[in-house]
């Protein structure tokens, strides 16, 4: 049986082993592979393992190369998204568009005191266009006073090419404050081709943009703050 065993759960929690090693050093099937479970079979041979680990987190376990790497408990963390008292947002906004971005902010406030994210602790920056936006947003991050920030713009496709230089330095700006700063900028700039889809966008049948990049500036607080920092 151990054998078999064995021969089917050949992982450690430190990588996938030759069952033949472990069958050879039982010391090391011991101390390293932790496994319980039920043996599932497939055509009548040992196809998987189901049930919970020793350590009481759930057992995973897969098909790797003919193999079955089966490994400890593993740990697995994810931002709250209704832990928001306390979390600290900076809100960038371009003026640009402002017919698409006054829509799109006052759906993020929303969903921020829908998730108990307090009026105090909401910080809102205009700025000219959305290419104005990363240097402000890496300022505010940097400034440490914030757990997320969260960048808000509408980019519509114009006769000419300034639209690519806007839309993609918009992008990678913020984007580089993120880097920089340690801090998550959120991406809350539509990027469209005509103001149909910005508007549908902004409040319309295609929800709003701001309030989604709301939820994920406070999941990404919340995994940040409760979860990441020592
Ligand atoms: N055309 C759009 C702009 N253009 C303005 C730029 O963002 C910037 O303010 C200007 O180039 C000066 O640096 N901005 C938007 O947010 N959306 C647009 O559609
Ligand atoms: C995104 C833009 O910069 C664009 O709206 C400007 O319009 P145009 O390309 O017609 O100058």
């Amino acid at each position: 049986m151990a054998t078999t065993l064995a021969r089917a759960c050949c992982s450690t929690s430190f990588g996938l082993l030759d069952p033949a090693s472990l069958v050879d050093s039982p010391r090391l099937l011991s101390s390293r592979v932790s496994f319980l479970g039920t043996p599932v079979k497939l055509n009548g041979r040992l196809a998987s393992y189901q049930g919970a680990s020793e350590h009481g987190g759930f057992l995973h376990t897969r098909r790797v190369s003919q193999r079955l790497q089966v490994s400890a408990a593993v740990k697995e963390v994810t931002g709250s998204l209704v832990k928001g008292a306390g979390l600290r947002f900076g809100v960038v906004v371009g003026r640009f568009n402002e017919i698409i971005t006054k829509p799109l902010l006052a759906g993020a406030l929303d969903a921020f005191y829908k998730h108990q994210v307090r009026e105090e602790d909401i910080d809102v920056t205009w700025v000219p266009g959305s290419f104005e936006i990363p240097v402000v947003a890496q300022q505010l991050a940097m400034s440490k006073k914030y757990h997320a920030i969260l960048c808000i713009g509408a980019v519509v496709r114009g006769a000419t090419t300034h639209y690519d230089a806007v839309a993609n330095s918009a992008a990678s700006g913020i984007m580089s404050a993120s880097l920089k700063s340690n801090v998550p900028c959120i991406f809350g700039v539509l990027t469209t081709e005509n103001m149909e889809q910005a508007i549908d966008r902004a409040g319309g049948k295609a929800g709003n943009k701001g309030a989604e990049a709301a939820i994920t500036a406070l999941e990404m607080a919340s995994l940040i703050q409760h979860h990441l920092v020592d």
